[in-house]
């Protein structure tokens, strides 16, 4: 999407227990953007979940749920939290309009409506909405490879952790080290060294594609891979399709000892809950001492941790 056009397009949730007041709000603004509804609080944050709107305009009196919870309940939710709302409301008073902003609304907008005013507002809160959005995802991304960069890793890595131990789940691991990398630019140059991480960055994106699976990477020639969910047995056979992907692509490897072509080693280690003895640092220090283990024993293979 072009930086001119963030304003259009969006996709837009009406929440309101009033059908005409949905009928109104569809009809301003429904040659701009995607305008989708639901009639109460529940509904909308079911539709929330399912549809992830770029904006919610708010109902904030409603019967059952009104507003306020529902908006407490969006800002509770780490999946939705970064939903703007804005309030569209008939309660006039300053106190109402402070309540809506400490519940966590962006904007409020007063009934009757003036349709004019909706437009722009929605406009000027979709715009801010998808440059945080951008800045969000630039401050995950590693510029060169465009994989996610350390500190998302870190960030994902957590929050799995306590996940697959709440869910009694195991968690792998898989480190990959390219080969040799630093004899590669001293031969081919770093520029060819940074194309060198581009090529093999892409090519393993493919090679684990679960929703919950991550690349990342994690040093200068250095890669993670976190899978969730997934046992000894499943990593290592993730693991041993990386090796196998970089080995397809046949770079060129002339200063290489080992090999005429760019190569990998990877180390495999997987965690089996109940996790309480341990935590997600160990995880990658064992993954890290297998990796080492396979540059010991040659490079350009798979070492997998014993389970004790
Ligand atoms: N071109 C390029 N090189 C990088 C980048 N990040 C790190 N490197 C280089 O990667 C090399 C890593 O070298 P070492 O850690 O000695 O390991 P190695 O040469 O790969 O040898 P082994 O790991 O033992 O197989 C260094 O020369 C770094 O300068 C990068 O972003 N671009």
């Amino acid at each position: 999407m072009s930086w001119t056009n963030l304003a259009w397009n969006g996709r837009i949730l009406v929440v309101d227990d009033a059908m005409e007041n949905i009928q109104i709000l569809h009809h301003a603004l429904r040659d701009e953007h995607e305008v989708l509804f639901a009639l109460d609080g529940a509904r909308a944050l079911e539709m929330a979940q399912s549809q992830k709107p770029d904006l919610i305009l708010l109902d904030a009196v409603m019967p059952g749920m009104d507003g306020y919870q529902v908006c407490a309940a969006l800002r509770a939710n780490p999946a939705l939290q970064d939903i703007p709302v804005i309030f569209v409301t008939a309660l006039t008073q300053p106190e109402d309009e402070t309540r809506a902003l400490e519940a966590g609304a962006v904007d409020f907008i007063s009934k009757p409506f003036n349709v004019a005013v909706v437009r722009a507002r929605v406009r000027s809160q979709l715009t801010i909405k998808r440059q945080a959005d951008a800045m969000r995802e630039l401050s995950r991304t590693d510029s060169l490879t465009g994989v996610a960069n350390r500190r998302s890793f870190n960030h994902t890595l957590e929050a799995e952790w306590r996940r697959c131990a709440r869910a009694g789940l195991p968690l792998s691991v898989i480190m990959i080290d390219i080969d040799h990398f630093k004899l590669y630019n001293d031969h081919y140059g770093h520029q060819a060294g940074d194309i060198c991480l581009q090529q093999v960055g892409a090519a393993m994106s493919a090679c684990a594609a679960r929703p919950q699976d991550m690349l990342a990477r994690y040093g200068g020639e250095e890669f993670v891979l976190l899978l969730p969910q997934e046992a000894a047995g499943g990593a290592a056979v993730v693991a041993q399709r990386v090796l196998d992907t970089i080995r397809r692509l046949k770079i060129p490897h002339a200063g290489s000892p080992t090999s005429a072509y760019v190569t990998a080693s990877l180390g495999v280690h997987t965690m089996l809950p109940p996790f309480e003895n341990s935590d997600s640092d160990a995880l990658i220090r064992q993954a890290d001492q297998q990796m080492y283990r396979a540059k010991q024993s040659g490079r350009d293979r798979v070492c997998v941790a014993e389970l004790g």
